[in-house]
């Protein structure tokens, strides 16, 4: 059991600090019950033992233990003096009865020296770790309270060290209501002095925005924007969630320092804020969640979720007090975290109304406000996907055709939304074939002239499943645009796994090509007729110059639209090059 709990539950040697630290506290917690004036003190003392082995003294003056509790809390694996108590769960952090095991990681042998504030005598346990252990009660004056020797086991010595448990200390208890001093006989230092602001009563308005910044540098070491502070009666949770300087990703998780009835339970709590608020890193305390054993979350269950709703509700009242009362703070917060709004947003409609004008979209005009967008436009287009408006940005932009990129996550989906609020509005999503439909038709004289070079370009590009035309449209230096549907685009890349696929699955490729029926040519190349290439091209009438140029057109239109190129295409632009110089040679 013992090699169980303490080799495995623990994800660090360190963690036997905060076991004790916790220990002491809940000891002083239960004084205090008794004597609500007594005030409660923590040390730790570290000296070199001589034989090279190091050695800590741990020391609080809390309740103390008798020596019938003795019997029963210390020498019983699971058993808890602080579960019996009907104050468990808002008083005391332990209940699991196991947390000085975590001390046999460090140390073989754990000695415990206390005296109860209901007895005369002081009683000595010895513990092993292979569960044995010897109880005395010893003579002498002892003040109420206990002492824990621990000697560092061979190779844990550096957990020993005055830097190292003043760090810890500082870690896991500085905001502690009681001094945790650490000395090592000549230094010592209190690491925990003062309460932080927002846990003193009334901070709002007593402690300045300057100053808890200025707490919040000096916490996380970053110059946050702004501060939010939370709070949630269930689970009786207060806190601070500092606004990050920098865009945070979706993707990668901040973590919140989190405090249990004031020591620090973990500094990667992810499930405490809702999934959206990546925009703020939190230092929060809760009286009143349950831990599980291992210290180092919480158990996901019912008042941890209302927990993570409560404080939901302070960041969202936070923004729309901004959006009501502050709008430079909320452009300031808007231009770095629009990603966390937008993620809110999507699934909140009060936000989603009071927010969208302001958030930024990409569109083929550049990066533009929906406020923006909608003053010009009273159909909203969008693409679904990156590909597709990489394919008709600058077209669509050369027409003065404002078209949103909505590939990019949650842009989509609060777009489609848009005519639910606001009804004067249409949305349509975009096609990249609809655009080359747009286009100016040539006329019948046009067509003549450029018959023959059609005719040539449609040869030259039909073996890679592709057709050409030709319009005018604008920008005039386009020589062609490249347009796929979603499904095509699909299509492409099944040919170009296909490519280095082993036979099998070459095989089973082809079949699902084929199941989605590859229609001859899934690709169109539009050549410009205003493009001067192009006239050239279409003046020069010789097929072979034709059909090299049509190759390396349909190359750099692939490019352009950031469509991946097979083996076959990659070839196509050295022959090209290869040609058009000997040809000059020539
Ligand atoms: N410093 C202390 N002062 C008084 N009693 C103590 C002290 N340290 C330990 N104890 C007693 O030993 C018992 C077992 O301690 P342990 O740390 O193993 O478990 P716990 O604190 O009860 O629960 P958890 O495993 O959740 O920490 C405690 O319940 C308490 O009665």
């Amino acid at each position: 059991m013992i090699e169980l709990l303490s080799g495995h539950l623990y994800s660090s040697p360190r963690v036997y600090i905060r076991e004790l630290l916790q220990n002491g506290t809940d000891a002083i917690r239960a004084r205090a019950k008794q004597q609500p004036d007594f005030a409660g003190e923590i040390t730790l003392e570290v000296f070199a033992s001589g034989d090279g082995s190091r050695t800590l003294i741990f020391e609080d003056n809390g309740v103390g233990l008798t020596e019938a509790e003795v019997h029963q809390f210390l020498a019983i694996i699971g058993e808890s003096s602080k579960r019996a108590d009907e104050m468990r769960n808002t008083d005391f952090i332990g209940r699991f009865g196991i947390g000085l095991l975590s001390c046999f990681v460090v140390s073989d042998e754990i000695v415990v020296i206390s005296r109860s504030v209901h007895s005369d005598k002081a009683v000595e346990w010895r513990g092993k770790p292979d569960g044995t252990y010897t109880i005395r009660l010893l003579d002498g004056e002892f003040t109420p309270g206990t002492r824990i020797y621990l000697r560092s086991k061979l190779g844990y010595e550096e957990y020993f060290e005055l830097a190292t448990v003043k760090d810890l200390c500082r870690h896991y208890g500085a905001l502690l209501p009681y001094p945790v001093t650490v000395s090592d006989g000549s230094r010592s230092q209190t690491i925990n002095e003062g309460k932080p602001p927002w846990l003193l009563p009334n901070w709002q308005q007593t402690v300045s925005r300057d100053a808890m910044l200025d707490y919040g540098r000096r916490f996380f070491g970053e110059n946050f924007i702004d501060f939010i502070p939370l709070h949630s009666e269930v689970g009786d949770v207060q806190g601070i969630a500092f606004v990050l300087p920098h865009r945070a990703s979706i993707a990668a998780k901040t973590n919140h320092q989190v405090y249990l009835k004031q020591m620090l339970l973990s500094e990667n709590v992810e499930n405490i804020l809702p999934e959206w608020a990546f925009f703020v890193k939190c230092i929060i305390n809760t009286n009143d969640l349950l831990p599980t054993a291992s210290r180092e979350e919480f158990y996901e269950d019912s008042k941890l979720a209302a927990v993570r709703d409560a404080l939901g509700n302070c960041l969202r009242d936070y923004l729309i007090y901004l959006a009501e009362h502050d709008l430079p703070r909320l452009h300031k917060l808007i231009a770095i975290h629009f990603l966390s709004i937008k993620a809110l947003a999507v699934q909140d409609d009060q936000l989603y109304r009071l927010f969208i004008k302001w958030l930024p979209f990409e569109t083929s005009q550049g990066r533009l406000t929906m406020e923006q967008i909608l003053e010009h436009n009273a159909v909203i287009r969008f693409t679904p996907s990156l590909d597709e408006f990489r394919q008709i940005s600058r077209v669509s932009a050369a027409q003065s055709m404002c078209v949103i990129n909505g590939g990019y996550v949650f842009d989509a989906e609060l777009i489609e939304r848009l005519s639910d609020f606001f009804p004067e509005y249409s949305v349509e999503r975009v096609d990249p074939l609809d655009i080359t439909e747009s286009f100016e038709d040539l006329n019948t004289a046009e067509q003549q002239l450029v018959f023959q070079f059609l005719q040539t370009a449609d040869a030259a590009l039909q073996s890679f499943g592709c057709k050409a035309e030709i319009k005018k449209f604008l920008p005039l230096e386009l020589p062609a645009l490249y347009s796929t549907s979603e499904e095509a685009t699909f299509l492409r890349s099944v040919e170009r796994t296909q490519e280095d696929a082993n036979p099998l699955f070459a095989s089973v490729l082809g079949t699902l090509g084929a199941a989605f029926g590859v229609p001859a040519a899934h690709g169109q190349l539009c050549f410009n007729f205003h493009n001067p290439v192009i006239a050239k091209l279409v003046q020069s009438g010789d097929p072979a110059l034709q059909r090299m140029a049509v190759e390396m057109i349909y190359v750099q239109a692939l490019l352009m639209g950031h469509h991946p190129l097979n083996h076959r295409e990659m070839k196509l632009l050295n022959n090209g090059l290869f040609n058009l110089i000997e040809l000059g040679m020539r």
